[in-house]
């Protein structure tokens, strides 16, 4: 074991000794009948059920669903992992909408490049030999390198220890943030600080971005905010600029730790396309005849349905977190709900996302996984509802980036995850790239690796193995392999 695993462990043995002695939830007084996730009531039954509900968080928000089905839970206190202003500032969403998404057909080219090439690295086959692959680690790499060629070009996005120190930040932050988010209140100033992976990453991240931020500081100082070379807004990703309005003290990376759900997501859906392989020819014919109609090009991913859809469902079925859309009410006075319930200033609510999406009511046969159950709805809507542009049924349109109040893998309403449509770009070209380009199976036949689950956070399968090889073209049988 190396100094570092040794401090790791340390950190977190120690981290989570802490909320099993102190941890609480602390429930505020809610007028109205929201039901509470844990019920804390007593000195010994309190601690207890709140340990349970560390590993069974999914169990018992369904059981909580299906005796209320308001759809919202109180939660425990939210309050974020990295810094306040992170949380605060929509500096993330307004770069996203404005600067990433906007940009996202433009600069389709060097997504797809960058595809090609981080396969052809992080796979390296041989001729068309079989290899049993890791898929977690596999796509981590791909989508940082793919991630960073929109983020910071070439050639830092190919570079490894830059790579490294996003891939150990993204993940660092989501299970310290989950360590520190079960802290009891006044322990969090004293060790959230000391748990948070931010310092040490600024520092490092500095390292490779301190260079391009000085210069661009310069010129700022120099010139104003107009200066000839200035990366135009709506040309290029300009992911440095709110970085020099004073957030450096924040953040040190684009967005928070769900940037990282791309790459779970992705694992997700290999292991169900090897569970399940019947869906592999069908999806696999769409992408070869779009490609051939269109090239690669992100309006030619409109027309892939079927593997839009395979995305959706493995995100209903395998989402990443059993509850979504966490609100906490800032409001001085509180809010009231249409219906008359108030929540009071400072409670949290969250909605359990994960028993809705397995809802008979709402979904038929919800707990089957069916890859095109939402290409054959968009196929069964209108036109123009299917185009995504129709009123009524079309809020709920089907599409892998659509949200709606039952299906919250990317949240709903204003603070829907502005990365949504990157993230889906991203993934559908990737998927598309293995069906034209691979064989893939099952490690062992109809076998998927098994989820892990702590407290809100599902991670697939990190061991999890598939088969993989370079397709011979022409080649279709059956099973894609
Ligand atoms: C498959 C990948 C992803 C999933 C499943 C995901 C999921 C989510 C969810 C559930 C939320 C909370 C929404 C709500 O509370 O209503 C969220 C928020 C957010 N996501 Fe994503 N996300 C993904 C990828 C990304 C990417 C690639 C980016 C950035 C490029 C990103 C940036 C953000 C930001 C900035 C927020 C906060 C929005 C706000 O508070 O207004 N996400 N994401």
């Amino acid at each position: 074991m190396s100094h570092l695993d040794i401090k790791r462990t340390l950190i977190y043995g120690l981290a989570a000794a802490i909320p099993i002695f102190y941890f609480r939830y602390r429930q505020k007084k809610v007028q109205g009948t929201i039901p509470a996730l844990v019920e804390s009531k007593g000195p010994i039954s309190g601690p207890f059920s709140s340990l349970y509900f560390l590993w069974h968080a999914t169990d018992v928000l369904a059981k909580g669903y299906h005796m209320d089905r308001s759809g919202i839970f109180q939660g425990t206190q939210m309050d974020y992992t990295i810094t306040p202003e992170v949380v605060m500032n929509p500096y993330h969403g307004v770069a996203i909408r404005a600067s990433l998404t906007r940009n996202l057909g433009r600069r389709f080219p060097e997504v797809r490049d960058e595809i090609v090439h981080a396969f052809d690295d992080v796979l390296a086959l041989e001729d068309n030999e079989w290899k049993l692959v890791q898929v977690l680690p596999a796509i981590l790499q791909v989508i940082a390198r793919t991630s960073n060629r929109l983020f910071v070009g070439l050639p830092l996005c190919r570079e490894q220890e830059y790579l490294d120190l996003n891939i150990n930040f993204a993940t660092d932050v989501n299970i310290r943030g989950q360590i520190i988010h079960l802290l009891p209140h006044f322990l969090k100033p004293i060790l959230g600080p000391i748990l948070s992976p931010r310092r040490s990453a600024l520092r490092r991240m500095l390292k490779f971005l301190g260079p391009t931020l000085d210069a661009r500081l310069e010129k700022e100082n120099q010139y104003g905010p107009d200066w000839p070379e200035r990366p135009a807004r709506y040309q290029r990703p300009d992911l440095v600029a709110p970085r020099l309005r004073g957030q450096l003290s924040g953040d040190p990376f684009f967005s928070r730790g769900r940037v990282a759900d791309g790459h779970k997501t992705l694992t997700s859906a290999l292991y169900d396309l090897t569970a399940y392989p019947s869906h592999i020819v069908p999806m696999r014919e769409e992408a070869e005849r779009v490609v051939a109609q269109e090239g690669w090009t992100k309006a030619a991913l409109g027309n892939m349905h079927k593997v839009d859809s395979f995305l959706r469902e493995s995100q209903r079925l395998t989402g990443l977190s059993p509850v979504s859309m966490g609100r906490k009410v800032v409001a001085k006075d509180g809010f009231t709900f249409s219906d008359g319930m108030t929540l009071p200033h400072g409670a949290t609510v969250m909605v359990p996302s994960g028993a809705m999406q397995l809802d008979e009511d709402i979904y038929p046969q919800a707990e089957v996984f069916d890859g095109f159950r939402f290409s054959r709805m968009r196929e069964a809507l209108p036109r123009d509802d299917a185009a995504g542009e129709g009123e009524g049924p079309s809020l709920f349109n089907r599409h892998m980036v659509s949200t709606a109040p039952d299906h919250l893998v990317f949240g709903h309403g204003r603070h829907a995850c502005p990365g949504r449509f990157f993230a889906a770009t991203e993934l559908k070209a990737m998927l598309a790239h293995i069906l034209i380009n691979y064989d893939i199976k099952a490690e062992t036949e109809g076998v998927r690796p098994p989820d892990t689950i702590l407290v809100l956070y599902k991670t697939p399968s990190r061991t999890g193995k598939i088969w993989i090889r370079k397709r011979a073209r022409g080649s279709n049988d059956k099973n894609g392999a």
